[in-house]
């Protein structure tokens, strides 16, 4: 069963006319004789191959999802590494910026401070076709790194949504894309005559917080059953709803908490393989942070999992993690600190603010450069050079999203380290060829992370979402590699494996030398995590299907994977 959503004309304004509909019949004499889905799906992807660029791919690919949810999955599901760069980062940051000149058809629900006191009435008008589990919601004021875009932001959480069908099952009904529309303080759009939004700045903080409870509340009524996933607010509001409802609704900030899972997760394995070649224990590693926003903070503050998991107090962990912003090095010293930032900020420094990224780095010598920057090119070469002189093999993550963001390319890091470095970027990158040998860079994208995460706090039936599954779900993904993926110093899985991979096929890749999989194992590996977290979630006591908590392990795999949507 799909929701088709019609808009329609009154008085000058569009609605939406809602109907469901199993996949429409192929009535003899509508549809040409030899139309069957295998050669369909051949079709498919040969217009989209066709198309000039990515953004038009988008759009082709928007429109299939429309029509025929079925082959759009199948198709996804298929050629996850190639339909992940359209659907997702770094296309969906075009979507976002063009939204309201690509603008063509309804997608999701809009909710705007204009229908404060009313907010009931507007999510009323979703239909209830299905239960709904999960919904993105953004407010478009920090959408990756490109900023405030105001209602542009709705195709992120439109892509999100995708990624939770395709990577973890959700049935499509059972989800709901949302774009909060509280102004926008980006000048370019207010002036755009074609701009979908609200033509105002921003609201202040408590008008927001006001109309953010109201919006939690009904939701809460409206979907009992449903989870809520911050997506792209601005860093302080990101840290202030997170706080203010985790322990009141299953709610996750998937910048703070998924992008911190998944990053914790890509180092788990690359210290491990630093640590093999330096000979240093994993306790001495030292993170430094180039980027000390939402996800910086939260990504730092996952991070010392690594270090308490391997023993290390509180206060030790923290003592391995340094913070860079526009300013330099973060330390109490300098004076007034935004609030997120004071739990990192030094004490083992007092003097002049150390501002250049290489004098910081002289002077804490790190093991691992974390890149949450939002500033392209960051990573210059004697930045690189820097690290790899100090560490046999550095640790390298420019994470910033999308690619044109980013702190450094892959190249870039293999050509100035000769080849000697453990990389993970945000955004993806192309393998490439590096003295007869071919490298695969890793992507440390929470698109690993939330669609298990996700899965595991919805089938518990979670009442809120605790730090332990948040944890669990990194553990799950640093697990999920297979010995063949560890032998060939994998930090994480490649996800675009073919579910039941044949041996035949796993030969091939094993010869032609791959360091990561295929996608498709991203079912597997979305069904691996939401059993740890939801593990956790029974220990923790927040969840609310006590069915599962009798099963088996395996028996509970099973049950995962048994959930699961297929188109
Ligand atoms: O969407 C992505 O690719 C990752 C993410 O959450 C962000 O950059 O805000
Ligand atoms: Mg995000």
């Amino acid at each position: 069963m799909t929701i088709v959503l019609t808009p329609v004309w009154q008085n000058g304004v569009q609605k939406l006319k809602m109907t469901s509909q199993a996949r429409p019949q192929l009535k003899r004499g509508l549809t040409p004789p030899e139309l069957n889905d295998e050669v369909h799906e051949t079709r498919c992807l040969t217009q989209l191959r066709g198309k000039v660029s990515d953004i038009e791919r988008y759009i082709f690919l928007s429109a299939l999802k429309e029509f025929d949810p079925h082959m759009f999955y199948r198709l996804c599901l298929k050629h996850m590494a190639e339909f992940t760069p359209i659907i997702y980062t770094p296309t969906v940051g075009q979507a976002c910026q063009e939204f309201s000149h690509n603008y063509r058809r309804p997608e999701g629900l809009f909710v705007s401070i204009k229908d404060k006191g009313k907010i009931k009435s507007i999510l009323n008008a979703w239909p209830k076709i299905d239960d709904a589990r999960i919904s993105v919601v953004t407010d478009g004021s920090r959408i990756l790194g490109l900023g405030d875009l105001g209602i542009n932001g709705m195709p992120i959480s439109i892509g999100k949504l995708s990624l939770y069908v395709a990577g973890a099952g959700i049935r499509p009904e059972s989800t709901i894309p949302i774009c909060l529309d509280l102004g926008t303080n980006t000048q370019k759009y207010l002036d755009d005559p074609l701009y979908l939004g609200l033509r105002k700045r921003r609201v202040p903080t408590d008008e927001m917080t006001a109309f953010m409870d109201e919006f939690m509340y009904e939701m809460s009524v409206q979907f009992p059953k449903l989870l809520v996933q911050f997506e792209d607010f601005s860093t302080d509001h990101a840290f202030l709803y997170l706080e203010r409802y985790r322990d009141k609704y299953p709610v996750f900030n998937d910048d703070i908490q998924g992008t911190g899972a998944v990053v914790l997760s890509g180092f788990i394995n690359a210290a491990k393989l630093a640590s093999a070649a330096s000979g240093q224990p994993l306790t001495s590693h030292r993170i430094l942070f180039f980027g000390a926003g939402s996800a910086g903070v939260g990504v730092a503050m996952q991070l010392m999992s690594f270090f308490t998991l391997e023993g290390l107090s509180e206060e030790e962990a923290r003592d391995r993690i340094y913070l860079v912003d526009t300013q330099g090095l973060v330390y109490k010293a300098r004076g007034e600190l935004a609030e997120h930032k004071h739990y990192f900020a030094r004490t083992d420094y007092t003097g002049p603010p150390l501002k250049s990224l290489l004098d910081v780095i002289e002077f804490v010598r790190p093991t691992a450069l974390m890149g949450l920057s939002t500033t392209s090119n960051a990573f210059t070469q004697d930045v690189i050079q820097t690290m790899a002189a100090l560490n046999p093999l550095p640790i390298i993550f420019p994470l910033s999203n999308p690619v044109k963001l980013s702190e450094c390319t892959f190249d870039d890091a293999v050509r100035y380290t000769n080849g000697k470095v453990l990389f993970a970027s945000g955004s993806p990158f192309d393998a490439l060829n590096f003295q007869g040998q071919t490298l695969h860079p890793g992507q440390g994208n929470n698109m690993y992370i939330f669609p298990g995460l996700g899965l595991g706090a919805i089938l518990a039936r979670c009442a809120s979402v605790t730090d332990s599954m948040v944890e669990a779900s990194s553990l799950g993904l640093a697990n999920s590699l297979t010995p063949e993926e560890e032998e060939m110093n994998l930090l994480y899985p490649q996800i675009d494996r073919i579910r039941e991979i044949s041996a035949f096929i796993a030969m091939q890749e094993e010869e032609m030398n791959l360091l990561y999989h295929q996608i498709d194992r991203i079912r597997e590996i979305s069904a691996f995590i939401a059993m740890q977290v939801i593990r956790a979630a029974q220990t923790a006591n927040v969840d609310r299907n006590p069915d599962l908590r009798r099963m088996s392990d395996d028996d509970l795999l099973t049950f995962v994977k048994s959930k699961m949507w297929n188109p």
